[in-house]
């Protein structure tokens, strides 16, 4: 990761930033652009839109990865790209996350990956979804969610990765770790981000039974801090890390770090291993039959 945003430093000092991915699934590279004009600061990279505002520090990252926001390989190495320039970026003082697909915050992670893949490629796909976590759950700066649709798996483990969450008000969405639906287990650590923001009690019902909440229960769960009608999600995201803002950077900071690194390091300390366990794991027969089975069902929810 160093290496790859020295050279995109350098790329970005010509005025282009042209990022090449060598874990890219389908072996293209692809490409992140940036332009800079007056107060903002727009990435127009292909699945993560990035717009900085110069004048308030307000970075917004827009998942664009039609149809449902998966987060593929692809999606997951340009997203800890991003959030690792705007960590660097001195004039970023916090990031909103949202999408940019109607009604779908993410999908979570992308199927596609874990089913029918070589174990070689399930060992890069855990690895990137680890790093985004680590990077995404010790983040120095401000995280909101701006959860503006329907949130399974991956995608609430994002959103509970940010200090906030603010959801649109509308019975369609819900959010949850849904995993064992699916027939898989969510590890130790996504256990661990939900046990560190819904208690003990709410967690193990809500793994055992795989439970996507409606977006009224889950504010009454805490799984979420607030809810707004849709269209003020992103402007009351906006308003909230503006009040976040106001607070003693460092001491901030010190006090998140003091509440989420004993968790970091668990990871930390056993990403091989975990790695190992997940290719085990999810190459199993069975494992890849109940996948099969979760997608076809999908599927045959649209027919
Ligand atoms: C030690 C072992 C550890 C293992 C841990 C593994 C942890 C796993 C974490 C995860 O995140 S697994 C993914 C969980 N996600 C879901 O269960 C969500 C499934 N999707 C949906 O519920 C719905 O698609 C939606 C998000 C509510 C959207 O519904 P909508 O009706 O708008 O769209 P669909 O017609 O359902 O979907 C369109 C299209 O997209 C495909 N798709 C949906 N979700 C995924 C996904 N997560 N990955 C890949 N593809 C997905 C869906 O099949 C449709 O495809 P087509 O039929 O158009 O080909």
């Amino acid at each position: 990761m160093a290496t790859v945003l020295r050279r995109a430093a350098r790329l970005e000092f010509s005025g282009v930033l042209s990022l090449f991915s060598a874990s890219c699934r389908h072996g293209r590279p692809y490409a992140l652009s940036h332009v800079a004009f007056n107060d903002r600061h727009l990435s127009t990279s292909s699945k993560v839109k990035v717009d900085l505002d110069n004048s308030n520090g307000i970075a917004v990252m827009k998942f664009d990865n039609p149809p449902v926001n998966s987060m593929s390989l692809d999606f997951l190495t340009e997203f800890s790209i991003n959030l690792e320039k705007l960590e660097l970026d001195k004039s970023c003082r916090g990031v909103i996350l949202t999408s940019a697909q109607p009604r779908i915050f993410s999908a979570g992670l992308d199927i596609m990956d874990m089913y029918g893949t070589s174990p070689e490629h399930c060992g890069a796909f855990w690895k990137a979804v680890q790093d985004m976590w680590l990077k995404l759950y010790g983040y120095s700066k401000i995280t909101i969610a701006a959860i503006n649709g329907a949130s399974p798996a991956g995608g609430c483990l994002m959103a509970l990765c940010c200090d906030y969450r603010i959801m649109a008000d509308d019975p369609r969405y819900s959010i949850g770790l849904n995993e064992t639906q699916l027939g898989i287990v969510a590890p130790f650590w996504f256990k661990d981000t939900l046990l560190n923001t819904v208690g003990h009690r709410t967690t193990e019902l809500s793994l055992q039974m795989g439970i996507m909440y409606h977006a009224h229960e889950a504010l009454k769960i805490g799984l979420v801090d607030q809810l707004v009608p849709e269209g003020k999600v992103l402007s009351t995201a906006v308003e909230t890390l503006g009040t976040w803002l106001a607070v003693p950077g460092h001491a901030r900071e010190i006090s998140k770090s003091m509440m989420r690194k004993p968790t970091v390091d668990k990871l930390l300390a056993n990403k091989e291993a975990d790695i190992k366990n997940f290719v085990s794991f999810i190459t199993k027969d069975s494992i890849q039959k109940s996948l099969g089975m979760y997608l076809a069902a999908l599927k045959k929810k649209k027919a």
